[in-house]
């Protein structure tokens, strides 16, 4: 499968509603600490706008929801999985993409056969504390000659300069954050960021 090479993800509805008509065609909607009823609300909004666009709409954690409200994409990292119910994902017919940090994760995201695999932080994030530092663009190379045709998502501390060596490096996919969310002008960084993956 190939998926387009641009993939930031936002913490709301809104965030999505104002990226979608720059031609972003791939979205994370990545909801922490809310309740469930806003958050079912957001992610219905997320769902319905990525619909009316064209783009693909990738469902952070909230796997029930997901398969309730007829989603698509999921993305779950490896605590995550330790509480999904995968037979009942694959059987509603999602998508899964997983998180990866070290040969463990990898093994185990392989066996399930996942739509994506993401790797992180390939550079120091700002977002959230994690165990690991930094992973270097050669474990993108690593990871991409283990993981064959499944597309590899690039993800930590990613701008747009650093995106030519991490598509060199062998992600096919760049995810990007705080890049956005905290420039001072989030619509021209995403219009950087269509013309460098483009
Ligand atoms: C594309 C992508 N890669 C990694 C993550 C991180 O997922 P996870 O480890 O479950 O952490 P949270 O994002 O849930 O805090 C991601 N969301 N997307
Ligand atoms: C949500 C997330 N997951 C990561 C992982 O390595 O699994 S790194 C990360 C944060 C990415 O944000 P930014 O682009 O601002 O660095
Ligand atoms: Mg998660």
């Amino acid at each position: 499968m190939t998926l387009p090479r641009f993939y930031p993800i936002f913490e709301s509805a809104d965030w999505i509603a104002r990226m979608l008509p720059l031609g972003v065609k791939l979205v994370q909607l990545r909801i922490k600490d809310r309740p469930e009823t806003e958050t079912r609300a957001e992610i219905i909004r997320a769902r319905d706008l990525c619909g009316a666009a064209g783009a693909i709409l990738v469902v952070n954690d909230y796997w029930q929801i997901a398969i309730e409200e007829g989603c698509d994409w999921l993305h779950l990292g490896q605590e995550d999985l330790d509480s999904a119910n995968l037979a009942a994902i694959r059987a509603a017919g999602l998508r899964i993409g997983v998180s990866t940090h070290d040969e463990a994760e990898l093994g185990r995201a392989l066996a399930l056969a996942p739509d994506y695999v993401a790797l992180g932080p390939v550079w120091p994030t700002i977002l959230k504390q994690m165990k690991w530092h930094q992973q270097g663009t050669a474990k993108l190379t690593e990871w991409k000659a283990r993981i064959g045709d499944i597309p590899l998502i690039a993800i930590g501390g990613l701008t747009t300069a650093r995106a030519p060596e991490t598509f060199a490096a062998g992600a096919d996919v760049v995810s990007a954050v705080t890049d956005i969310t905290l420039n001072a002008d989030p619509e021209a960084r995403v219009r950087d960021w269509l013309r460098v993956t483009g």
